[in-house]
This record gives structure tokens, C-alpha cells and sequence, in this order.
């Protein structure tokens, strides 16, 4: 997508062959910052800052940060190293898993002088891959939102979303908003709902940012005023994220997702998941089993924004010491999903519904 009007990713390899570009997703929207990833403990930093975030684009992050490690040392200890120390820095978003061991099957056999170059190699194919994995995502949900652009006369198509599951948190097109930008392109007329997304606000920063810089009609909500446009006939449906689908189709997001889909329910408004399939862990039934990342007090203590003089500040809006409790992401249980968005189809959210989709994890299932 673009910023500016100049084609962007938020990963690439730098013109040197080794060294790995950011967009550096702190700065935004205020400020386009660009940086440069030598070191394995540069990616971790990205991803444990949140430089980088967003479920494929921690994958893709780690990928590389493999790569990096095995360019100073491909050693057995140094690969075992390198994924676990990885794997550490964001414990909800299963795809940063997904690509650790992707990594560690393609490297793990190989004789420790061709690491390196096969590290990079696999983390160029799975940017690529997101990357045609989200545009089938968008080419998909299309469908359902011409479906419901057939009976608004004319109007916009209402869509809701939570967060940013956009392309910021991919490589390029995003999950969610795949669709959107798809048929926004192919003239059908949109309007998105775009939550703020408290505490770390991706909806007003990211989302917000990346809609207008398409062009895509939008309008910024603080986040408890879904539930009322919904009420109102605002809402034509919800599209989310997100950074795990279990086997039975329970779906780990932002937190406040939750929320979102109990308004939904009540409001009869479809709410789907977008998803490729790094994001589903065949590995647990229940979303109680996902593990809930919890982040530090300053996120819901402080805001950060611009200042009247341009500067970019944080500033608190609670007293000091006020006790807090951050939980980065909740459950959504299938029974309030709608359907799954996914690179193959649309399914529903249950065990046959992705299994329908994916029937070869049948026996891995059972
Ligand atoms: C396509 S991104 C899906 C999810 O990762 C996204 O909705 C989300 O919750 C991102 O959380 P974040 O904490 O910003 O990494």
C-alpha cells in the first residue's frame, strides 16, 4: 500500500543484502520513521516494543531476526538460541511461533555454513507469502461486502473494525482490511467504523492513518460508542483481526474485540474474523488456553499525541500511583463470530467450518 503515494511495506530487505528496513510503527501517525535491523536483539527489540506489530508481521519480524543471528554465528547452540529468545517477546500472537519453527525445520538440518542463507531466503518467502495471502483474504471478503453494498441503494457499506489489522500489521494489504481496500478499488462505496482502540490507540494511529492514506472514507470512534452505532443501524457489519483462532474457533484479539462481538450479537450485525492460516493454533481447543499477553501500566496511564509545537509527547491522565491491570488481548468465543475470512474461503467458526478449509489437518484434529 502507500504512504504519500509511494508504494510501502512495513519489512524489506535493504539494498546491502543482509540488513532489514522497519517502518517504525511507534511514530505513526505523527512522524515516518524508518529503521534499520542488524542484530537478532534489534528485531527483539522491534517486536518487544512494538516498532513492529500486528500477527504476520511479528512472523516475519522474527524470520528475520533468525536470519540475522545466523549471518554472526549459524551454530546448533546459537540457533536453538536464537529461537527461544524469540519466541519470548510476545506470548499471544501465534504466528510469531509459526514462524519460529518454520525456521527451525528449514535450518536444523542444514550444515551451519548454509544457515544464513537459507534463513534469508525462507523469511523473503514468507513476507511474499503474507503478502499473497492477504490479497486472497481481500479477493474473499469482497464478496461479502458486495453482497451487502446490493441492498444500500447507493449508500456506503458500513463496516466496523477494532484495532489495526491492516496492512501495518502485515507485509502488505492487511487482513481486515483487505477486503475493504479490494472493494473500495473496485468502486463499491465503504465506510469504516474505526474504533480508537484504547490503550495503545492502532485504530486511531494505524488504522486511521493507513484508511485515509488510500483514500478510504472512514470515521475515528472512541471505542464504547460501537455498541450505540450498532443500535442505530450504523453498522453493516464488523470486520477484525486476529493473532489466534483456535482448533474450535474461539479468537484471541485486541482487547475490547470481546465487546465488540457481544454488541454485535445483540444487534443481529455479521461480525467476521479475517485470518490467514498462521493464525490458527490446531494445537488448542479452547480460547481459555491462549496465553493473554500483559503489558506494562504506562499504556493505560499515559497517552502519547502532539503537542500544539509538533512534538510528540506522552503525557499521564491518572494520578500517580493508581493501580492498574493491562491485558493486551481477549477471548472471542466462536458462538459470536459469524464467519472466518481466510486466504481459502469463507467458513464458519467452528472445528468443521476450518476443517472445511483445511481438511488436511484432519488427522493432526482428531
Ligand atoms: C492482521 S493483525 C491481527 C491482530 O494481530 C491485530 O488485530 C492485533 O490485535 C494487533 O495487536 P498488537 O498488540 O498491535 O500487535
Amino acid at each position: 500500500m502507500k504512504i504519500d503515494g509511494v508504494a510501502s511495506r512495513t519489512i524489506w530487505l535493504q539494498p546491502d543484502g543482509w540488513s532489514v528496513g522497519i517502518l517504525d510503527q511507534t511514530m505513526l501517525p505523527h512522524t515516518i520513521v524508518r529503521h534499520t535491523l542488524r542484530t537478532i536483539e534489534d528485531a527483539a527489540h522491534a517486536i518487544k516494543s512494538m516498532q513492529v506489530r500486528g500477527a504476520p508481521l511479528i512472523g516475519v519480524t522474527a524470520a528475520y531476526g533468525v536470519a540475522l543471528a545466523m549471518r554472526s554465528d549459524p551454530s546448533d547452540a546459537a540457533l536453538k538460541q536464537a529461537l527461544g529468545f524469540l519466541a519470548e517477546q510476545r506470548p499471544t500472537a501465534v504466528n510469531l511461533r509459526w514462524a519460529l519453527n518454520d525456521l527451525e525445520i528449514t535450518l536444523a538440518p542444514l550444515a551451519p555454513k548454509a544457515r544464513a542463507a537459507a534463513a534469508y531466503a525462507r523469511a523473503g518467502e514468507i513476507a511474499e507469502d503474507d503478502v499473497e495471502t492477504c490479497r486472497s483474504i481481500g479477493a474473499h471478503g469482497l464478496r461479502l461486502i458486495r453482497e451487502l453494498a446490493r441492498d444500500k441503494s447507493g449508500e456506503p457499506v458500513n463496516i466496523l473494525t477494532h484495532c489495526n489489522a491492516g496492512w501495518l500489521a502485515c507485509v502488505d494489504w492487511g487482513t481486515a482490511t483487505s477486503p475493504i481496500y479490494q472493494a473500495h478499488d473496485s468502486g463499491i462505496l465503504v465506510h469504516v467504523w474505526v474504533d480508537e482502540t484504547r490503550p495503545r490507540c492502532q485504530g486511531s494511529a494505524l488504522t486511521a492513518f493507513e484508511l485515509a492514506q488510500h483514500g478510504v472514507p472512514y470515521t475515528l470512534i472512541a471505542d464504547n460508542a460501537g455498541g450505540h452505532f450498532m443500535q442505530r443501524d450504523c453498522v453493516d457489519m464488523v470486520i477484525v483481526g486476529t493473532d489466534r483462532v483456535t482448533a474450535c474457533g474461539d479468537v484471541a484479539n485486541k482487547i475490547g474485540t470481546y465487546l465488540k462481538a457481544l454488541a454485535a450479537y445483540d444487534n443481529g450485525v455479521p461480525f467476521y474474523v479475517a485470518l490467514p492460516y498462521s493464525t490458527i493454533d490446531w494445537s488448542i481447543e479452547r480460547g481459555t488456553d491462549i496465553p493473554i499477553e500483559e503489558r506494562g501500566a504506562d499504556e493505560v496511564l499515559r497517552v502519547q499525541g502532539r503537542l500544539p509545537d509538533g512534538a510528540v509527547a506522552s503525557v499521564a491522565i491518572s494520578a500517580d500511583g493508581t493501580p492498574v491491570r493491562n491485558p493486551a488481548f481477549d477471548v472471542t468465543p466462536a458462538k459470536l463470530v459469524t464467519g472466518f475470512i481466510t486466504e481459502r474461503g469463507i467458513c464458519e467458526a467452528s472445528r468443521d467450518g476450518l476443517l472445511s478449509l483445511y481438511p488436511e489437518r484432519k488427522s493432526a484434529a482428531a
